[in-house]
């Protein structure tokens, strides 16, 4: 059966988009996911990311992300931006809530063409990130006690001062994201202070290895790093691919946490269409 795709990214971020709604029983086994994210196999990209109805009348399309390796992702926040403009321009509108496993999450576009996600509150206790053992998630006993929190997926940050060494992402990441402490594995952010403000940061993505951008890795950086004192609530971060801009607002009611919100960029780039029974690979 023939599958249209579309082909999006956000801050460099790339995404292989499937809007299923019309095809609800095509049928996507991680065999073929990991074949369709393969840049040399496929048509290539950090996360596939598929679009089915709603369920309920709250949002406008429910949104499922799914890693290079096969495995879901409860959360991606660049792929949020570019699914909020994909289905914007769909309905001809600039308001789209997007049903996630990381709950209902609003999306506006905003005049400058950029286009902003409220991401929803972080989730600091450790059975939330999670992870293997009580711990305070703060500062986990791990090298350089990077800070933990869920932002809908698991993320530890590495927040470092603006001189001096760092380690290299491509080789603590992968040791990082499989350690025992995180049941469910984890993205890894590395995250330079510039100034309160302003941040440079690289993510090790769990199951898709360095990215030029991550969204929700860069929610988390700014949620930890203002939580270790080193950043503040509203912070520029900068990624390989791009700008982000996170404002962690402050809490409505007092016990809760408030809400982070991701402006950034969403590229459409081409469309395309596959079948989904790819050729069975002989190398
Ligand atoms: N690129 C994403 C995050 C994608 C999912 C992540 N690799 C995971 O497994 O949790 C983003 O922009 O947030």
């Amino acid at each position: 059966m023939p599958i249209e795709f579309h082909k999006m990214h956000g801050a460099g971020n790339d995404f292989v988009v499937l809007d299923l709604r019309n095809q609800p029983h095509a049928s996507l086994t991680p065999g073929l996911i990991t074949k369709l994210c393969d840049r040399h196999r496929g048509i290539g990209c950090d996360q596939l990311v598929v679009l089915n109805a709603a369920r309920g009348s709250e949002a406008d399309l429910a949104v499922a992300f799914f890693n290079p390796d096969g495995s879901e992702a409860g959360a991606c926040g660049n792929a949020s931006r570019c699914v909020a403009l994909f289905e914007s321009k769909r309905m001809g509108t600039d308001r789209v809530a997007l049903q996630t496993m990381a709950g209902l999450l609003p999306a506006s576009i905003n005049e400058d063409g950029r286009v902003t996600v409220d991401m929803g509150a972080p989730r600091l206790d450790w059975t939330d990130v999670p992870l293997a053992h009580p711990c305070d998630t703060l500062a986990l006993d791990l090298p350089h006690r990077p800070a933990a929190c869920s932002m809908g997926n698991p993320h530890a940050t590495l927040v470092f001062g603006p001189e001096g060494d760092m380690p290299d992402p491509a080789a603590l990441g992968p040791v990082l994201e499989h350690h025992a402490l995180f049941p469910e594995r984890a993205n890894i952010g590395f995250a330079r202070m510039i100034a309160p403000d302003c941040m440079r940061l690289r993510v090790w993505e769990r199951g898709a290895g360095l990215t030029l951008a991550c969204g929700s890795g860069a929610c988390a950086a700014v949620v930890n790093a203002a939580r270790q004192g080193h950043a503040a609530r509203a912070c520029t971060v900068e990624v390989d691919g791009g700008v982000l801009d996170i404002d962690w607002r402050m809490p409505d009611r007092p016990g809760e946490e408030g809400h982070v919100f991701m402006t950034g960029p969403a590229t459409f780039v081409f469309s395309g269409v596959f079948s989904d029974s790819l050729p069975e690979d002989h190398s």
